[in-house]
């Protein structure tokens, strides 16, 4: 196989944690197969000591001016390092970003595309997605010269195995088209993580009956330090935000622990929670479709069972 780029997406300066796994995977995968080290490239000011110990190549553009996602010159620096490297396969975690970059680039380079793939082909191999909600896995072949994949997050966090470190390569910025500039940020500040980053979710559907009950679920959701997430209903009746939808329209997520409360569990959702490790249920409808996904089901009106778990969580952390 011939050589992978792995793309390291950052957010005011912290690097997402989807990234630096999708890293260790093909590091992994580099070593098993004996082909070679894998290479990565790093828009935007970072601090690099703290990156995982694998062996290869990071070309990092720490110019200050690539803080923040520009479409434009995040792929004109990706095409330049895809020529230098002379890569046959680009990776990204399945991210909002890698939706936007991806496709510019598939079309840019002539490459396939496939996004959302379920772990890393074997070196040279199909490429596999849930189809169908996940009812089906799709395999994928490309005779592309370069294969782009999105991967959603591994169920498990990777070790780092092997040793080595990673050799840092300075760029310079590459002089962006202008086709697009940035105007203006807007910053929703949740005091939480991001659902597809969240090691532990507390999600809300129509059971909750509103934007005020979803209040309940962010006590719990910040004494966990997790994140709130939603069902389409929720985000439809506009108690939440899109971004924290989950299932086939919205987010794929991976957290340890999820809690679903006043969620039916149809399929589109459980769509988005295939890769959740331990799932608990909380839901007035003993026959709810979501007590045959979780791991454990607690049958009851949540306006009670929240509050009452949300106490017992904050007493058993003032005993800590
Ligand atoms: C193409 C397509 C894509 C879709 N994509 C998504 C998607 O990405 N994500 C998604 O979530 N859905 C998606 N859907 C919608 C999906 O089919 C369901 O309609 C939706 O998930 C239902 O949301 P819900 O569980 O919140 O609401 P409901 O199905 O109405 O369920 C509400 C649940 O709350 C329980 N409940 C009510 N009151 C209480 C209470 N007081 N205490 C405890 N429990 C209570 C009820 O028993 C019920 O089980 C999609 C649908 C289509 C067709």
């Amino acid at each position: 196989m011939g050589k992978v780029l792995v793309f390291l997406e950052q957010r005011e300066g912290q690097l997402k944690k989807a990234s630096l796994d999708l890293l260790l995977l093909a590091a992994e995968r580099a070593r098993a197969s004996g082909s070679g080290p894998v290479a990565a490239v790093l828009p935007g000011p970072v601090e690099t000591a703290g990156l995982p110990p694998v062996e290869g190549t990071l070309y990092h553009a720490s110019d200050p001016s690539l803080a923040l996602y520009n479409q434009y010159s995040y792929a004109a620096l990706i095409q330049e390092v895809l020529a230098l490297e002379g890569a046959v396969e680009l990776l990204f975690a399945d991210t909002a970003l890698a939706h936007d970059l991806a496709p510019l680039l598939s079309v840019r380079l002539h490459a396939s595309l496939l996004q959302g793939c379920s772990g890393l082909p074997a070196p040279g191999g199909p490429s596999m997605r849930p189809l169908y909600s996940g009812a089906a896995i799709g395999e994928f072949t490309s005779s592309a010269p370069l294969r782009i994949l999105t991967l959603s997050p591994p169920p498990e966090r990777p070790t780092p195995a092997g040793g080595g470190s990673l050799r840092v390569i300075p760029l310079p910025v590459t002089k962006s088209t202008g086709l697009s500039a940035l105007v203006r940020e807007v910053v929703l500040q949740s005091g939480m993580p991001d659902v597809s980053e969240a090691g532990i979710i507390v999600a809300g559907g129509r059971g909750v009956g509103g934007a005020e009950g979803f209040r309940m679920l962010e006590g719990l959701a910040l004494l966990l330090g997790g994140a709130v997430g939603a069902s389409r209903s929720a985000v439809d009746e506009g108690w939440r935000p899109h971004s924290e939808q989950i299932g086939q329209t919205g987010k794929s997520v991976a957290p340890a622990l999820y809690i679903a409360c006043g969620i039916s569990g149809a399929v589109q959702h459980l769509a988005g929670i295939g890769r959740a490790g331990t799932i608990v249920a909380i839901n007035s409808d003993p026959h709810a479709p979501i007590f045959g996904a979780a791991d454990y089901g607690l049958i009851a009106d949540l306006h009670t069972a929240l509050p009452a778990f949300t106490l017992a969580v904050r007493e058993l952390q003032e005993l800590k």
